[in-house]
């Protein structure tokens, strides 16, 4: 293992070199002194908890945030970039968490489009892609239409478009939260074909599993600071877990499943059924059907997975019982109560609690503080004659940043300026929170947190779920399905198949089998 004071910042074959780097914002000190080095040809985590500054560091190399003091060295030369197009030219390239492709254009458009206006004749545009896919196994089809494409296939689009500049380096932001376990293989070879053909790639991820199995090196940030890292060889996983989380969070509270009821709790047949499905359809305006027929029960204190590869019909489950997507077919109710086509607030009155996929879309306004954001839904409940109650208002923010942990200067900071695992940890507070709470739909909930905040939150829906409420929960991650459902649905083609015990010793097998469409 590796300290800071060991990291070679000059010499070697680095590719990259930070020394001292530092950024603050306001009060917040995002990076303190960083200093690593990234080896030409290898592949480099960054690893740290939610807010510990990863896409900082990230975005500084970049050059979308500029450094309060520090030096980079990119081989021999000094590195100063003073936007992203200075960071292309010099030959680094960066693939952000939300993409940022035009869904209306093609692939070919959107490429060109990231080749800073000058257009490749498409003849030759396909002989570079042709070559991309053959050195990395990144096949795309530049005729199709972004929106068309699956988050998978938009990453790729992005990943290419990146490539096409012949970058030295390239800096990958937690590109496995999005990908099923086939995807995630599919992408660690991708980077060992890059790395293997001299480039060097930067990733951030939170899945310490995948962390063994892509990096060469890794480098582990704590509130800013570079706390230690070094080649992988040298590293266990149970020292990096250490190394992310401090002294103060024991190693078993952050590796522990989540609760279990330590007797047997199952869910009575004749518990009251609170989230009904019945007979949904839904049809896209170009015809495709993304659900047909998809039938649901779920009881009063039973917790429902849905796994399933991604584009199966999930997303739009989840808006459907938002209210974001009204189905052409079918209902859904409450405790009885029709909500098929009911406002939000009659949803929340009902005890309705969706936290959204798409969280920056659909779950926060990041222009309003992080007090607003969590009283949104309800701001009736603080009203006071004409006006809000702002010192209530802030004094119940003060509480759930304390229970959620959410690492932000106060109640009063804009969402929008929290990390991006924090900012979900505000609409997961804010949704379980819901008054007379009945029903909790969470959409892919443990996306982007550190594994710390993957256990707390696995732990809130069973606690809700032992206060009565009905929970389902939509993830790709099938062992935290497995450790906090009581059963398991799967997705597949636009329906909901089988319903699998999770106490059953075959679980895993027979959610395989579903998987891959076998009943
Ligand atoms: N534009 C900004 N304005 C104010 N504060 C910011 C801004 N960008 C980042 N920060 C703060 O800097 C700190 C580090 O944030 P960063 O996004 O780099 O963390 P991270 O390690 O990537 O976290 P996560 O795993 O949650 O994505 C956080 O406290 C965050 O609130």
């Amino acid at each position: 293992m590796t300290t800071t004071t060991d990291i070679p910042v000059t010499g070697g074959d680095s590719l990259l070199r930070l020394d001292s780097v530092a950024k603050t914002f306001g009060t917040v000190r995002a990076l303190h002194d960083v200093t690593m080095a990234v080896r030409a040809g290898s592949v480099h985590c960054i690893l740290g908890e939610n807010g510990a500054g990863k896409s900082t560091l990230c975005n500084t190399i970049f050059g979308t945030v500029s450094p309060d003091r520090g030096r980079m060295m990119l081989e021999d030369d000094e590195y100063r970039p003073r936007g992203p197009a200075d960071a292309i030219d010099s030959g680094v390239a960066m693939v952000h968490q939300h993409f940022s492709l035009i869904p209306t254009m093609s692939v070919a458009d959107n490429l060109v489009l990231g080749s800073g206006g000058f257009r490749r004749p498409l003849r030759q545009l396909r002989e570079d892609l042709d070559r991309i896919a053959d050195d990395y196994g990144l096949g795309v089809d530049p005729t199709a239409m972004v929106r068309d494409l699956s988050v998978v296939a938009r990453q790729r689009v992005e990943i290419v478009k990146s490539l096409l500049a012949g970058p030295r380096l390239i800096l990958l932001d937690e590109p496995t939260a999005v990908l099923d376990p086939a995807e995630i293989d599919a992408l660690i070879e991708t980077c060992h074909a890059l790395a293997s053909s001299g480039k060097s790639v930067v990733l951030i991820t939170h899945k310490l599993g995948e962390v063994a199995r892509v990096a060469d090196e890794a480098t582990v940030l704590r509130a800013g600071t570079v706390v230690g890292g070094g080649p992988l060889a040298d590293i266990t996983r149970e020292e990096l877990l250490e190394m992310m989380l401090g002294e103060a969070t024991p190693l078993a509270d952050a590796l522990r499943p989540a609760r279990r009821p330590a007797v047997d709790t199952s869910v009575a047949d004749d518990a009251p059924i609170c989230l009904r499905v019945n007979g949904v359809r839904v049809a896209h305006a170009d015809g495709r059907v993304a659900l047909s027929g998809v039938d649901l029960a779920v009881r009063a204190g039973e917790i429902v997975g849905v796994a399933g590869v991604e584009g199966n019909g999930q997303s739009e489950l989840t808006s459907v019982l938002s209210g974001a997507l009204r189905p052409d077919e079918g209902t859904v109710t409450v405790d009885g109560e029709d909500l098929t086509t009911a406002t939000q607030a009659r949803r929340t009155r009902a005890g309705l609690a969706v936290i959204p996929e798409d969280r920056h879309a659909e779950g926060m306004i990041g222009a309003m503080s992080v007090a607003e954001n969590l009283a949104l839904p309800r701001l009736p409940q603080y009203r006071r004659w004409w006006l809000l109650d702002r010192s209530r208002m802030r004094a119940d923010a003060q509480t759930a940043i304390a229970e959620f942990d959410v690492r932000a200067p106060g109640p009063d900071a804009p969402l929008g300026s929290l990390s991006g695992g924090n900012q979900q940890k505000v609409v997961l507070a804010r949704e379980l929170g819901t008054p007379g709470l009945r029903v909790v739909v969470a959409a892919q909930p443990t996306r982007g947190l550190d594994v710390g905040a993957v256990a707390f939150v696995l732990d809130r829906l069973r606690a809700a779920a032992d206060l009565g409420a009905a929970v389902l929960v939509t993830s790709s991650e099938l062992d935290e399905l497995l450790s906090v459902c009581d059963r398991i649905v799967v997705a597949y083609r636009g329906g909901l198949h089988g319903s699998v015990d999770t106490r059953s010793p075959h679980a895993a097998r027979e959610i395989g089998n579903l998987l891959t469409g076998v009943e």
